[in-house]
This record gives C-alpha cells, sequence and structure tokens, in this order.
C-alpha cells in the first residue's frame, strides 16, 4: 500500500515536469510564429472563401444573441462568413475594428500594418499589451484576435499599403468604411458605396502638408478612436450583411466633449471627379506620397522648410550650452507638452502666439532679449535658438521671427534646433522623458 502511495506520487511528478515542459515548449511556438499565424511580408494570392451552406450548431450558439436580431439572422450571419475585410492600420481604430468583425464571425480578415508595437500606443490600441511590445502589430493583433475567435480566416500583413501593393491587396470598387479620430473628435464616412462618392470626388486636391496633424502631435484620448473604431465595425457589419449602410453620402462627427453626434450630408458623386468620373485622368494609382507632399504614413513626419544655415544639430547646440555662450533658447510647443518636460532655460512661446503676433508674447520675447544683452554687457546680437518637440514646429517659428526680425523684434540670429527634445533625449541626454 505505502509502495503504491509512493510510486504515484513519484509518477505525478514526472507527469507534472512533462506538463511544464509541454507549456513552455507551447509558449515558445505561440511567441516564434503567433502559433501558426503566418506574418506575411509580402501580398498573398488568396483562394475564394469556401461557400457555407447552413450554420453549424457551434455557430449556433456562437452567435445565437445576434442571430436573433431580424436585422441579421441566419442569412445575415452567413454572409458574414462569405465577406472578406482588409483592415488598414491595428491602431486605435483597427484594433476594436477588428475585435468585433471577428467576434461577430467575419469569414476573413486581413490585418495590415507596416508598423510594431510601442508603449505609447497601449493605451488606445487595445489589442496589444505589455508582452507584445516591439512585437510586429500585424500579428500582435492577429494573435489577440483569434483567441477571441478561432474560425475566422486571418491574414497579418507586415506592410505598408502603397500604390506598388494597393491594387493586388484590394481590387476596384470596395467600399471604403473610414474613419479619424483626434484629441477629443472623431469622423466617419463610407465611400465608393451604392452610386456615393469617391474619396476623390470630396477631396479632388490634398491639403498642403504642413496643415496635417497626427496623433503624436495633437493627442488623443484612446477611447475616442475607441468608439469610432467600433462604428466603422457596425458599418461593415451593416453591409457584409446585407442590410446596408446610411453613411455612403454623410459625414459622421463625434464631439467627446460634448459627447454629441452630428451628421451633415456630403456632396454626391461627381461627374468631373478625376477617378470616377466621366472622363477620368487618374486611371492608375498616383505616387500618393508626392501628390500629398507628405508621407503615407504619419511615422517620422519631417518637414525641411529652412536652409542649412537656419538650423543647428542637438550636438551643435549641446556644445553652445557648454560652453556658456550667451544666447536665448525658444521653446515653442504648447503649454501642456512644456508641462510635460523642458529644458530648465528655456522661454516658453507656443507657434499659434507667434504666428499670431500676440503683443503679450512679443513683449515678453524683447524683454527676454534685453535681459541676456544686459547679462553680457555687449551691443552684439543675442543668438535666438528655437527648438519643438520634433524640429517641424521650431521651423515655422524660425520663419515667423525672420519675418519679424528687425523691425518688430530685435532677432537678427534665429536657427531651428534639428529634431528638437526628442532627438536631444536620443542623443544628448537619456534621461529626458521621451513622449
Ligand atoms: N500606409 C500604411 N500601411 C499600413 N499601416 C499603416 C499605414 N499608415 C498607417 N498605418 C498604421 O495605422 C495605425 C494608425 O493607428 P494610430 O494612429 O492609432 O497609431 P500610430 O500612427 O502608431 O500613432 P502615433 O502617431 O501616436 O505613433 C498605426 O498602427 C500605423 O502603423
Ligand atoms: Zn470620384
Amino acid at each position: 500500500m505505502a509502495e503504491d502511495v509512493s510510486c504515484l506520487k513519484a509518477r505525478l511528478v514526472e507527469q507534472e515536469k512533462e506538463i511544464v515542459a509541454l507549456k513552455n515548449k507551447l509558449t515558445e511556438l505561440e511567441k516564434s510564429s503567433a502559433g501558426g499565424l503566418q506574418l506575411q511580408e509580402e501580398v498573398a494570392t488568396l483562394p475564394p472563401l469556401e461557400p457555407k451552406a447552413a450554420l453549424s450548431n457551434e455557430d449556433i450558439l456562437r452567435y445565437s444573441r445576434q442571430l436573433l436580431l431580424p436585422e441579421l439572422g441566419v442569412r445575415g450571419q452567413l454572409s458574414l462568413s462569405q465577406t472578406s475585410v482588409l483592415i488598414i492600420g491595428c491602431g486605435g481604430l483597427g484594433c476594436p475594428l477588428a475585435q468585433y468583425l471577428a467576434a461577430a464571425g467575419i469569414g476573413r480578415l486581413g490585418l495590415l500594418d507596416f508598423d510594431e508595437v510601442e508603449l505609447s500606443n497601449l493605451h488606445r490600441q487595445v489589442l496589444h499589451g505589455e508582452d507584445s511590445l516591439s512585437q510586429a502589430k500585424a500579428q500582435s493583433a492577429a494573435h489577440a484576435v483569434r483567441r477571441l475567435n478561432s474560425t475566422v480566416e486571418l491574414i497579418p500583413y507586415h506592410l505598408q499599403l502603397s500604390p506598388e501593393n494597393a491594387l493586388q491587396l484590394i481590387q476596384h470598387g470596395k467600399p471604403l468604411i473610414s474613419a479619424s479620430a483626434l484629441r477629443m473628435e472623431g469622423q466617419l464616412t463610407v465611400y465608393n458605396y451604392r452610386g456615393g462618392p469617391c474619396y476623390r470626388c470630396l477631396y479632388p486636391k490634398p491639403p498642403p502638408p504642413e496643415t496635417v496633424t497626427n496623433c503624436s502631435d495633437g493627442g488623443v484620448l484612446g477611447v475616442v478612436p475607441g468608439i469610432m473604431g467600433c462604428i466603422q465595425a457596425l458599418e461593415v457589419l451593416k453591409i457584409a450583411s446585407g442590410q446596408g449602410s446610411s453613411c455612403g453620402q454623410q459625414l459622421l462627427m463625434f464631439d467627446a466633449q460634448d459627447a454629441k453626434f452630428r451628421s451633415i450630408s456630403l456632396r454626391p458623386k461627381q461627374a468631373s471627379c478625376a477617378v470616377c468620373g466621366e472622363n477620368p485622368t487618374v486611371t492608375h494609382l498616383v505616387d500618393y506620397e508626392k501628390f500629398c507632399g507628405c508621407a503615407a504614413t504619419d511615422k517620422c513626419r519631417r518637414l525641411n522648410l529652412l536652409s542649412k544655415d537656419q538650423r543647428v544639430t542637438v550636438q551643435e547646440y549641446k556644445s553652445i550650452v557648454d560652453t556658456m555662450a550667451a544666447h536665448l533658447l525658444l521653446d515653442v510647443r504648447p503649454l501642456v507638452e512644456v508641462d510635460i518636460c523642458h529644458l530648465p532655460t528655456s522661454l516658453n512661446i507656443p507657434l499659434s502666439c507667434l504666428e499670431n503676433r500676440k503683443i503679450e508674447h512679443i513683449q515678453l520675447l524683447k524683454k527676454r532679449i534685453v535681459l541676456v544683452k544686459e547679462q553680457i554687457s555687449s551691443d552684439s546680437h543675442v543668438p535666438v535658438y528655437v527648438i519643438c518637440k520634433l524640429g517641424n514646429d521650431s521651423q515655422k517659428a524660425v520663419q515667423v521671427l525672420a519675418k519679424m526680425s528687425g523691425s518688430e523684434v530685435d532677432c537678427v540670429t534665429v536657427k531651428d534646433i534639428s529634431g528638437g527634445l526628442m532627438a536631444w533625449a536620443q542623443k544628448i541626454d537619456p534621461s529626458f522623458p521621451k513622449y
């Protein structure tokens, strides 16, 4: 009897060891290939989705709460399983969108993103977690979505959507359920849908590149893209299940501050549209970056507005600080950003105040220049170095100050610090916060 007990105990210990080893192996496998989800580095040719004649018992149970909706029903559910959706960007919008489409039983989901998960993404890109930092976003998203619904076919693409691959990925004539979110506002429209306008009908010309803001410049409350991504999912599901969308010629606007939605009618499809009009002139994809004058992604958007002699590197500025050469450091970021971090000696005047020639700010600038001049007790000009987060706004500020020079403000030498505070944090002071 005693022997039996000790024998069983020994066997149990052995088997427990084996279980631990198997678990470790599984985790490793899941980590290396997201457990069989092959990350695509180029466009894959995919077979059409297999038609599904009926729902399985498991399908019926899984989707029962939505099957009960007369607007969806079995027919709608089968249509969802026949639909393939490409999600461009697994970010703040793409994460909730992918999550709800997979949960609802879309047949195939392409998840496309060229980027990797960063810590500053997690507050809004809710499919990714701390354990997926530095992983390809497409893979991390696919991994999370598969845990939710393993019956959805997932194709993660570690790619940037570009004129070279767009037509391979998306054939002509597909509806585009487009949304955006910035700060406390969101917008949504469905383009190219049931005779409605295409993107080019509404925006024949791109805006000037320097007027375009993104989340890393403007900030965003994570829940705002969350809400817009969910509405995108709603419109996709309505279109895919045959109910149809009413956003085809509508712009839905969400004001998170006032908790209000508004919808305005957009102009219809234009006969003169260069893409879908009567005499289209755009018959193949153009060089989008050239057309817009800026990159197709919002990563590392760098303006180049100044000549070389109007700019210094962070290393050059560091040696100015080290030699204690008299100068004025002007930080042109908005106050919220200065509150996050700033260099100790800087004077803060936001770019918008310089552009609008705000009198109290111009006075302040003048006063500080005089103060530095008094300290060096010389009549020579005080050089002004302008800094911002990434070195884009600071260039605009240099241009504004150059126009004021002499007449309004005594600043003859005004230079931009290339790459701004983020270059300072990266190359000069690693203890300076990045944001
Ligand atoms: N042309 C593109 N091809 C593929 N993915 C893209 C393209 N443009 C943008 N994306 C991806 O779309 C997502 C947009 O999401 P979101 O704006 O929330 O994040 P972000 O650009 O990483 O934000 P931040 O600007 O704060 O770093 C990002 O993951 C980005 O990598
Ligand atoms: Zn058009």
